[in-house]
Formats: C-alpha cells, structure tokens, sequence
C-alpha cells in the first residue's frame, strides 16, 4: 500500500532521512516514534506526497508518486486520512462544518446521518455547532480525526494524535484508531509515548518504526 524504495530527503541539500527501504502493507498498524526533529512529520509528509522523494521511490497503491500528475495527487489524497500535528480549523465554521469540510472541497454531498454518526462515534454530538476556539484539546483532536476519516480513506496518518491531551484521552484517541485499523484501515501514528504504544499491546498487532540517526528501522518489541 505504502512502499519506499530507497527513499532519502532532505532539507535545503541537508540530508534528513537516508535510503529508507520499507513496505506498509494494506490493514496494518504502525507506531513512527524517534526523536523531536528526527523527521517524523517529514516521514508522514513523503507518505502523502506532501513531500517528493530527493532519491529513491515511493509507491502508494501501486503508483509511482512522481509520475503522478495533479489531479492524480488529488485522487490519492482523497484516499489518505491525514491528522496533522496542530489540527487547524477554520475558526469561523462549526465544528461539524469544520469536520464535512473535505467533502465540501471534494465537490461530494453532505450526508447528514453520516456526520452526526461520525461526530456521535468521536463523543462531539453534543458540540457540533460549536467553534473551534470552543473546543478542548481533546475535542480539536477528536474532531480532527473525525476530519481525516469523513472521505472514509483506507490510510490514516495520523501525526502526534495523543499531544497536548491527558492519559485518558490519549487512551480514547489510541482506541479510535484502532477501531479503524479493526474496519481494516491502514494506520501509522507517530508518537513520543512509549506507554501509548505499549497500551496497544493487548489490542492490535503494532508494527513499530524507529527513525534514528536519519534512518528507519523496525524496534524490537519490547520498549
Ligand atoms: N520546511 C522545512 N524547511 C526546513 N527544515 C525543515 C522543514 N520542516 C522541517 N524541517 C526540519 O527537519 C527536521 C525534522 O522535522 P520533522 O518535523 O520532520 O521532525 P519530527 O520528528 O516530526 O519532530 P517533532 O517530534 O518535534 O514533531 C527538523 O530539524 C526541522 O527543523
């Protein structure tokens, strides 16, 4: 589904990430965890084609992404759930305005049982006419998961789900996204906290991915 052949980049001819070889296959679930600044974004960024190789391949279903042309990148997207770091909204829609947004964009109709069932499964029935600055922290993550997954994509990246929330909700967003990958989503969270990854021990087979020292490897079980 996801594979890298190769892959290095880098920023302003600085290498970053070097000759990472690695193949996410359809359903799984991975962890992405390394340092701050050892490209974890950058790694998420590649996998949605935010972000074009310097050397090697990637393919994403089966395509080469630096064959495709835009409307194709268009089409990917469409097929890929993105959580992103800080979960920005449009400060002046509603929360489930914010959350149909993709479909908007997407020129796609608005199913109004399909978003009140989205926002019911993410816990926000009760604030879809919210704001945004309304929200806690936990509710701006819930609902930009809610976000990534309204276009139902097969891929979920999702990029530090769990940051700026308490163990708790920490916990409900891990159990959300493995609800997903359980529906047969294919999932990749990058994360600093081992304790999340190994709560998700008991639950779901997790692969995990380290980046150190500009490369990425499979880590052992036992973190
Ligand atoms: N657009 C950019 N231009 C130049 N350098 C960048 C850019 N984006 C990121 N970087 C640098 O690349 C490195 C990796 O950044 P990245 O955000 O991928 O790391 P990360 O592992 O996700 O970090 P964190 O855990 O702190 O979010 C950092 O040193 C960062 O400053």
């Amino acid at each position: 589904m996801i594979e890298f052949q190769d892959v290095s980049y880098g920023y302003g001819g600085r290498e970053l990430l070097t000759e990472m070889s690695l193949s996410l296959p359809p359903g799984s679930f991975h962890f992405l965890t390394g340092p701050s600044g050892a490209g974890k974004t950058t790694f998420l960024k590649l996998c949605y084609r935010e972000l074009q190789a310097s050397a090697g391949r990637v393919t994403l279903f089966g395509q080469n992404t630096r064959e495709m042309g835009r409307d194709e990148v268009a089409q990917l997207r469409r097929r890929i759930g993105v959580v992103h770091q800080d979960c920005q909204f449009l400060d002046h829609l509603s929360l489930a305005e914010n959350v149909a947004l993709p479909l908007t964009v997407a020129d796609r109709p608005r199913m109004d049982q399909d978003l009140a069932d989205l926002l019911a499964w993410v816990g926000l029935s009760d604030q879809a006419r919210s704001l945004p600055r309304e929200l806690s922290g936990g509710e701006r993550q819930r609902a930009a998961l809610a976000r990534a997954v309204i276009m139902s994509p097969e891929v979920i990246l999702a990029d530090e789900p769990t940051g700026n929330v308490d163990w708790d909700m920490s916990l409900r967003l891990l159990q959300l996204l493995i609800e997903l990958n359980r529906m047969g989503k294919t999932v990749v969270i990058a994360t600093h906290d081992l304790h999340l990854i190994r709560q998700s021990k008991a639950q779901v087979q997790a692969r995990v991915l380290r980046i150190s020292n500009r490369r990425i490897q499979q880590a052992g079980v036992d973190l």
